[in-house]
């Protein structure tokens, strides 16, 4: 008997309505528990239209202050459905770390962006802990050394590149560790063509970017009519081959005899122990260069926005340094001890300007309930640094910069012995639990060796224009995508003494002429 339209047409119509009140309404909780509160949304998108495209964190921010009135709701997270998808946004460290990190057994996966690449299973992140873990990041420290001297010697000179030589401290210093090779200009090819497909990266990874992510159904499209697909995989092979072709010159210097020390020369030799394949290997090394060279650079950045905007707090870094570092020479790391304002002014920098300021989702893969909350299987945790950093039980006075902080007794974030605190071991600028960033013993030593330089070195100060009026300096102008760094801005950089100065010069000179990778600089 055939099927009347009418009822074919009356039995899609009862199916999509209840397909979308399933999605409107959200998951069912258990007994007992509900789900946390939040913006309504709009049918079968959910809340998809109300999420800004750019600088999320902000508007998450409000919606947390909006939501989670703490006096009725015990725990400050909120919900948002995009088209079917929940995503929890958690606005306090102690929720993030009660769940991030101590129920990690549930909460240490990443939802698989159709658009995005494989990520990186268990067995690639032991090899990047490996590779980075305090006890390796030490060895690294005359690296950093090395690189920091050319740092601070170009922005001397042309302080305006400023953003150039950051993002050339932090890549060289992985090109040197990972790959064996040296970094020569702001303007490297290879550097450049690194950054391109960097960002391409970050756009792809990052959640909503691309239809396909929002409506994973599209993936089965055919590739005719899903140009997206044909630009993912053209974006795919692009990175692979450059991870596999830096992989093959450090092989092909290994049988040469001449491969320096260096991340991709430890996966090879260790290859069977690991139990990677050669892709596998040439992309754990690739990710630490795409997830370290514009981090810590961004923080750089973000640092001397903070010190032009805070003169005094300037002056105080310099009166500490000077009291432990003589005319003679620059900071070393043996310093760092003794340099306790150095490390806070880099935590504050990270807490007033997190890096990742909306967090990198976490996914679930078990239904929990926390205080009464109910979180499905399934749902991407977003640990909303911005909110998190700004929380004013623990960071008092929140918009301030304050490295006082983390200095001073009567503030709930302080901690000694001073000589070993502030660190950032469990910092929440470096992520939670089992995914906590694995180049934090490398970024803080960057940060501390690069500040307490530049401030030795220097004075940094508001720029002004030939007739002496100052350039506005916006406090928030950041750009887009995934890390937080902030647009050019115009500052002032002099050096503080001839004696300084002639210090950097020579502990420059002396650093090209120790290179231990001297004889690359004629390649390539
Ligand atoms: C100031 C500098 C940096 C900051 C603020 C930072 C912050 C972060 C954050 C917040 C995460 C996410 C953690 C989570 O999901 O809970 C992360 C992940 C990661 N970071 Fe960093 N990072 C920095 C520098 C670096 C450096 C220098 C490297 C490499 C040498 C690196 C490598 C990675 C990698 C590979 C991941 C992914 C880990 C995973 O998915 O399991 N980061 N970082």
């Amino acid at each position: 008997m055939a099927v009347s339209p009418i009822i074919i047409a009356a039995a899609v119509a009862v199916t999509a309505f209840l397909v979308f009140t399933y999605i409107n309404a959200g998951p069912k909780p258990p007994k007992g528990s509900q789900l946390p509160p939040g913006p309504p949304g709009k049918l079968l998108i959910g809340n998809l239209a109300d999420i800004p495209p750019l600088h999320s964190w902000l508007k998450f921010k409000e919606w947390g202050d909006k939501y989670v009135n703490r006096q009725i709701c015990p725990c400050p997270l909120f919900r948002l459905n995009i088209a079917g998808r929940e995503q929890y946004i958690v606005s306090s460290e102690k929720i993030a770390n009660d769940l991030l990190r101590e129920r990690g057994n549930i909460y240490s996966s990443r939802e698989q962006l159709p658009a995005a690449v494989k990520l990186l299973s268990d067995d690639l992140r032991k090899l990047m802990h490996q590779l980075c873990k305090a006890s390796a990041a030490a060895t690294y420290q005359p690296t950093q050394i090395l690189e920091s001297t050319r740092m601070l010697y170009d922005l001397i000179k042309k302080p305006e590149e400023y953003e150039g030589w950051f993002e050339r401290y932090s890549s060289g210093l992985i090109f040197r560790l990972g790959f064996g090779k040296v970094m020569k200009t702001n303007n490297d090819p290879l550097l450049k063509r690194l950054l391109t497909e960097l960002h391409h990266v970050e756009r792809v990874a990052s959640p909503g970017q691309y239809l396909v992510d929002t409506f994973p159904v599209l993936m089965y499209l055919p590739d005719w009519l899903a140009p997206f697909k044909r630009e993912l995989k053209g974006l795919h092979r692009e990175e692979l081959d450059i991870m596999r072709g830096l992989l093959h010159d450090v092989k092909r210097e290994m049988e040469a005899g001449k491969a320096p020390e260096c991340w991709e020369k430890t996966f090879v030799e260790g290859m069977g122990e690991y139990g990677l394949t050669e892709d596998q290997g040439a992309y754990v090394v690739g990710t630490l260069f795409e997830a370290g060279a514009g981090t810590t650079a961004a923080a750089m950045m973000s640092w001397v926005l903070g010190m032009v905007h805070h003169p005094e707090e300037m002056k105080k870094l310099q009166q500490e340094i000077d009291q432990v570092v003589d005319d003679a020479r620059l900071p070393e790391f043996e310093d760092i001890p003794r340099l306790p304002r150095v490390r806070a002014v880099a935590k504050e920098i990270l807490r007033w300007r997190p890096i990742s300021a909306g967090g990198i989702p976490h996914f679930s893969t078990k239904n929990d309930i926390y205080n009464g909350m109910y979180i499905p299987a399934g749902t991407n945790m977003h640990p909303n640094q911005w909110a998190i950093h700004r929380d004013p039980a623990l960071y008092p006075d929140p918009e301030a910069f304050k490295p006082e902080r983390w200095l001073e007794p009567s503030w709930p974030t302080y901690k000694e012995p001073l000589t070993q605190y502030p660190n950032v071991t469990n910092y929440s600028a470096f992520g939670f639990g089992r995914r906590i960033c694995p180049g934090m013993h490398i970024a803080e030593r960057s940060l501390y060796i690069q500040i307490a330089r530049i401030a030795w070195a220097c004075n940094i100060s508001k720029k002004r224009d030939a007739n002496g009026k100052e350039f506005n300096v916006p406090l928030y102008d950041y750009c887009d995508g995934f890390n937080v760094q902030p647009n050019f801005f115009h500052f002032d950089l002099q050096v503080r003494s001839e004696q300084r100065w002639k210090v950097v010069e020579e502990a420059y000179q002396r650093g090209m002429e120790n290179d231990p990778l001297k004889n690359r600089w004629d390649e390539r």
